[in-house]
Order: C-alpha cells, then sequence, then structure tokens
C-alpha cells in the first residue's frame, strides 16, 4: 500500500477537498485514514494519560449508584468507533467527532455526555492529545482497570472538522434479531467471534430508561468484566416483557435483563456456540474480546507498520 498527501483523487476519501488544508496523510488505494502519531510523545504519556482516566474512575466511585464510569467510557469509546462504514470508509474513531453536537447528539448516544464531561478536565490537562486517541484510550483504560484483558493500543487519531461528523443513525437498533446483529457488523467487517465476543461487554453496567428505553443491569459484577454475561444468558430463568416504557426486554428473577439483541446470540446456532465456550472459558472470552475491541478501536485508520502498540500497566501494577 502508498501514501500520498493528494486525498483529492480518492473518492473514498471523507476529508476530499479540505485534507491538504488540515494536513492529514491518507491512503490512495484503501481510503484509510493514516495514523499520524506524535513524535515528540512517548508511552510514558500515554501512561500518565491512563492513570488519570484510572485515579478519576477511582474517586468518583459514586457514579451511577456505585457502578462508577468504568462502563460509559467503555460504550463512549465504542460508540466514537461504531459509526465506521467499511462501505463508504466514513465514520469511526479516527476524527474525534463524538466532541460535536451532531454526533453528541445522535439518539443512539444518549447519557454520553456525561462521559464527555468526565473526560474533560483529562483533555484540558493533556490537550496534546488528539479527540480520538482519548475516547478510545479511556475506553481501553475502564476496561483493564475493572480487571478485564491487556488492551493494546495504537496512538495517531487526528481530529478532524465539524463537516466530517457522521451522519446520526449508524449505532445498532436494540431490539434487533440474529440476522440484523450478524448483518450490522457485517459493516465493520466482524466475523462471528468477533460479534459475540464484542456483545460480551455487556458485563459492564446496566442500561437506563431514560437513555434507551431499556432498564436494567446484565449480571450482579456491573463493575467487573468478566464473562458473566454469557453465564447468565445461558442459565437464567428469562422472560419476555414490557418494561415501564412499553419496551420489550427479556428479565430474570434476580434481577437482570437482556436486550432482544442479546438475547439474539442465544436464538442462532452459531453464535450460541460461542456463547457457551466463553460462559466455559473465560480465558477464552477475555482473548477474542481483546482482538476484536483493538479492531473496533481502530476500524477505518492504517497504522504504519513500524507502530508498536503500547500495553498500559494498571494502577494495582505500579503500587
Ligand atoms: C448489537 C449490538 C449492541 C447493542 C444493540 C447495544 C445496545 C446497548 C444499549 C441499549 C445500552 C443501554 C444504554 C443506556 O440505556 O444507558 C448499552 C449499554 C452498554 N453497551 Fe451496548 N450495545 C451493543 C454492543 C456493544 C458493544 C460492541 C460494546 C463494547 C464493546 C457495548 C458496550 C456497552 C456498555 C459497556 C454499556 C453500559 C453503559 C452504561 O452502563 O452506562 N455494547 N448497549
Amino acid at each position: 500500500v502508498s501514501f500520498n498527501y493528494n486525498a483529492d483523487n480518492n473518492p473514498f476519501n471523507r476529508n476530499s477537498g479540505n485534507a491538504k488544508k488540515v494536513g492529514v496523510l491518507t491512503s490512495a488505494v484503501a481510503g484509510l485514514n493514516v495514523a499520524i502519531p506524535n513524535k515528540s510523545k512517548s508511552i510514558k504519556d500515554y501512561q500518565n494519560v491512563y492513570n488519570d482516566i484510572a485515579e478519576k474512575i477511582r474517586e468518583e466511585d459514586e457514579f451511577d449508584n456505585y457502578i462508577g464510569y468504568g462502563p460509559i467510557l467503555v460504550r463512549i469509546a465504542w460508540h466514537s468507533s461504531g459509526t465506521f462504514d467499511k462501505n463508504n470508509m466514513t465514520g469511526g474513531s479516527f476524527g474525534g467527532t463524538m466532541r460535536f453536537k451532531k454526533e453528541i447528539n445522535d439518539p443512539s448516544n444518549a447519557g454520553l455526555k456525561q462521559a464527555d464531561e468526565f473526560l474533560a478536565p483529562i483533555y484540558k490537562k493533556h490537550s496534546w492529545i488528539s479527540h480520538g486517541d482519548l475516547y478510545t484510550l479511556a475506553g481501553v483504560t475502564a476496561v483493564q482497570e475493572a480487571q478485564g484483558p491487556k488492551i493494546p493500543w495504537r496512538p495517531g487519531r487526528v481530529d478532524q472538522p465539524e463537516n466530517t461528523t457522521p451522519e446520526n443513525g449508524r449505532l445498532p437498533d436494540a431490539t434487533g434479531d440474529s440476522s440484523y446483529v450478524r448483518n450490522y457488523f457485517g459493516r465493520f467487517g466482524f466475523n462471528d467471534t468477533e460479534i459475540v465476543a464484542l456483545i460480551g461487554a455487556h458485563c459492564l453496567g446496566k442500561t437506563h430508561l431514560e437513555n434507551s428505553g431499556f432498564e436494567g443491569p446484565w449480571g450482579a459484577a456491573s463493575n467487573v468484566f468478566s464473562n458473566e454475561f454469557f453465564v447468565n444468558l445461558l442459565n437464567e430463568n428469562w422472560k419476555l416483557q414490557k418494561n415501564a416504557a412499553g419496551n420489550e426486554q427479556y428479565d430474570s428473577p434476580k434481577g437482570y435483563m437482556m436486550l432482544p439483541a442479546d438475547f439474539a446470540l442465544r436464538q442462532d446456532n452459531k453464535f450460541l456456540k460461542l456463547v457457551k465456550a466463553y460462559a466455559n472459558d473465560q480465558d477464552l472470552f477475555f482473548n477474542d474480546f481483546a482482538k476484536a475491541y483493538v479492531k473496533l478501536l481502530e476500524s477505518g485508520i492504517h497504522f504504519p507498520a513500524d507502530q508498536k502498540p503500547f500495553i498500559f500497566k494498571t494502577l494495582d501494577e505500579q503500587e
């Protein structure tokens, strides 16, 4: 693959017309955004950002009835990446466009302003970092600090102007069935393993009536990253019922919930096989999740071959 500065001859390049102005290197072949790591920054600088996010998660542990900010940071990292469309190479985490009103006000992003506000002082202190790097690094920090797997992470996303903000409506519909879910993630090029592993992130946090029209947590340990989502999906006694907003969700006697799109993983034989494998083997889940999450956060971005990923230490490992 060769790269050049002239984005104007690439019909798929969303920076067409202003790429020269903002100085972004783009791939003439694939339409990928090329990461430009800040040469004056080392892993130490990014570990400092990681530590500030991690310490703030610890300090503000009362958020959302003591679930804390971890889950909502994982969600903002995923939603800032989840706008990617490989068919026209638009959207994704590269441009940091979640910082603009149009994207943060997408009904699918309801509630994520709280994550943005949480990150504002971190950005103020480390204002050399791009928004795309900050949102994705926050998602990496949150998974690791919740005792999840190590997530190798690469910097170099570059803030893009407001007119590159993708249109609303690119995030998934929680009422979808298994073919909807498979088809939706096909837009990123994800296979069944990647799809099922990614949705296992629903071990974290909860749904909120005021955000999504659904209510309740997926399990008991909402701020610990584990395979509990899969264990509960298989073993709880689920009942489809209408919630207070009039939307159908699956509820269990223990007070857990599943979205129709979560439950779809039980209703398709190929998905179900993976659900069982992850319920039986947390290490397998951690391994597959880490790979798929990296791919999600890097959707639409080309990283130069010599750009080695950073692996951050957790706060516990630094004590
Ligand atoms: C079919 C795909 C998916 C659907 C339909 C879906 C839908 C939802 C919905 C409706 C909520 C509740 C939002 C609220 O009411 O506050 C939610 C929360 C969440 N989602 Fe997903 N999601 C999907 C995939 C993912 C993926 C791929 C990840 C991450 C890798 C993820 C991570 C989370 C997390 C951590 C929360 C909890 C946020 C909190 O506690 O505030 N989800 N999701």
